[in-house]
């Protein structure tokens, strides 16, 4: 079964800090007060009985009061009651078919709330025309052989030696099956394969998500929608945060402050760029893998888990000694936690909103600022699974991952015409500026015990 609405916009915060979720109406992100009125906005026209759920797309109100739960992409539509989701709704590549069966109850004026808007919307359309958001299958079909051929070295390397450290390079090389099978986990989920059959996809998803990398891939898909559709954002009211942005262990920017109170966080944090390097190498695999299937309760993402446990232990069994089992394992799993800072370093020390910022705010700019680049050669690509493009990724969420490299220099001049700052620096100057932002942030923080 699904986890509900408020499972999912709750656990980050509840699970790790121990809280009990806010009493305070929060269910869908929007507060008691607000569901209430229908809307939020005073520019807004409110819903006819004033208790109908509304969300605004195109300057035409939907009421979708009855259709939250059942909405294919999740909880997230929960979080954009009464407010105008129209950047997010196309970004997310919804058919313009979906609203012709709905019935608008209502219209309202769209405010411009940055001139780059238009433009974004545009490039969206010269994309569309180019291409860019179709699946290209002999590529995926390129990438899965990709995959299994590092997986066979695996067993080459464990079955065929006896030498520990030719078993060490195996585990080597498992690291690299499971980034990989976690990049091609991270386009299914998406639907960038095949888009407008989600079952086949999800299906896709749990084979390389939970058989091969481990983790459930259902899980991650919870999280990672709201993590784009609301990038960086944090609403201390309700004790939530952007899922893939919150960790016990630091407070990457102040807006985070109010939601640590104990003294063991105050230890942390003040320390938190010493700790960084060593946590995200260490426990960053452990982490996602324990999370991910804490609270997980749909069968096919267990079916793939104990898919993925055989060949483990099959491969393990091979291992001369318990030693060599436990370094084969942390080796792997240290050098995929190396890969976990491509992913932070694209949003630590970028910009962070309140929810009420967030929904004044223009979502294709916050995209952008709360989002960069990792420079790299086109050849390193690969490794970084295309996502190196990050702000691309996070404008146009369902654009196919071959095409991001393309799509980056209009990005650039939309950015460019409207002063935009576009941030895109090396892995060795990200992880710079992250470490220097990380000890500046802790610096100021202060215990607010509550
Ligand atoms: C009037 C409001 C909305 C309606 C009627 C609606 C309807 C739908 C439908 C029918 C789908 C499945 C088909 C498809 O993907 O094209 C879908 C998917 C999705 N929706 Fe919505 N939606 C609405 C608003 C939103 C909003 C505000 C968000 C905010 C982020 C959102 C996020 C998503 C996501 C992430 C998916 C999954 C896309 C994918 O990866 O395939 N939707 N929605």
């Amino acid at each position: 079964m699904p986890p509900t609405t408020t499972e999912v916009r709750q656990r980050s915060i509840a699970t790790e800090i121990g809280d009990q979720p806010a009493a305070n109406g929060h269910a869908n992100g929007f507060t008691k007060e607000r569901a209430a009125n229908g809307v939020a906005n005073g520019h807004l026209v409110p819903s006819e009985d004033g208790k109908r759920k509304l969300v605004g797309v195109d300057g035409f109100w939907y009421d979708v009061t009855d259709f939250i739960d059942k909405h294919p992409g999740g909880p997230i539509i929960g979080s954009f009651i009464g407010e105008d989701a129209t950047h997010v709704f196309h970004a997310y590549g919804h058919d313009p078919k979906i609203l012709k069966h709905r019935k608008p109850v209502g219209t309202y004026a769209m405010r411009e709330r940055h001139p780059a808007d238009k433009d974004f919307d545009e490039l969206k359309k010269i994309f569309e025309e180019r291409g860019y958001f179709e699946t290209d299958f002999v590529w995926y079909v390129k990438k899965s052989l990709v995959v299994f051929a590092l997986w066979m070295t695996v067993w080459f390397l464990v079955t065929q030696f006896s030498a520990w450290y030719m078993h060490y390079l195996g585990a080597f090389v498992l690291a690299f099956v499971w980034q990989q099978s976690g990049f091609i986990m991270h386009d299914f989920m998406h639907s960038q394969v095949f888009r407008t059959n989600r079952k086949k996809d999800e299906a896709g998803g749990t084979f390389f998500g939970a058989a091969m990398f481990g983790i459930s891939a259902h899980w991650w898909q919870d999280e990672h929608i709201f993590h784009h559709g609301m990038t960086n954002v944090v609403d201390v009211a309700n004790r939530w945060v952007d899922p893939q942005m919150w960790e016990v262990s630091w407070a990457q920017n102040e807006k985070l402050f109010p939601l640590f109170t104990t003294t063991m966080h105050y230890i942390f944090i003040k320390i938190q760029h010493i700790t960084f390097i060593p946590v995200v190498t260490f426990i960053g695999r452990y982490e996602i893998v324990t999370d991910s299937f804490r609270r997980e309760k749909r069968w096919q993402e267990w079916v793939g888990a104990a898919f993925h446990w055989t060949w483990m232990c099959c491969l393990l069994s091979y291992l001369p000694t318990w030693r060599e089992v436990g370094i084969f394992y942390l080796i792997a799993a240290s050098v995929e936690g190396i890969f976990h800072f491509q992913l932070i370093l694209s949003h630590y020390c970028k910009a962070f909103l309140n929810i009420d910022e967030f929904h004044r705010d223009s979502w294709y700019k916050f995209q952008i600022d709360s989002n960069m680049n990792l420079n790299t050669y086109w050849f390193m690509d690969w490794y970084y699974g295309g996502l190196n493009f990050h702000i691309e990724h996070h404008l146009f969420p369902k654009m196919a991952r071959k095409y991001l490299r393309h799509a980056s220099p209009l990005v650039k001049e939309v950015c460019a015409k409207h002063d935009i700052e576009y941030d895109s620096q090396s892995f060795v100057e990200a992880l710079v500026t992250t470490l220097a932002h990380l000890k500046k942030a802790g610096t100021h923080f202060t215990l607010d015990p509550r």
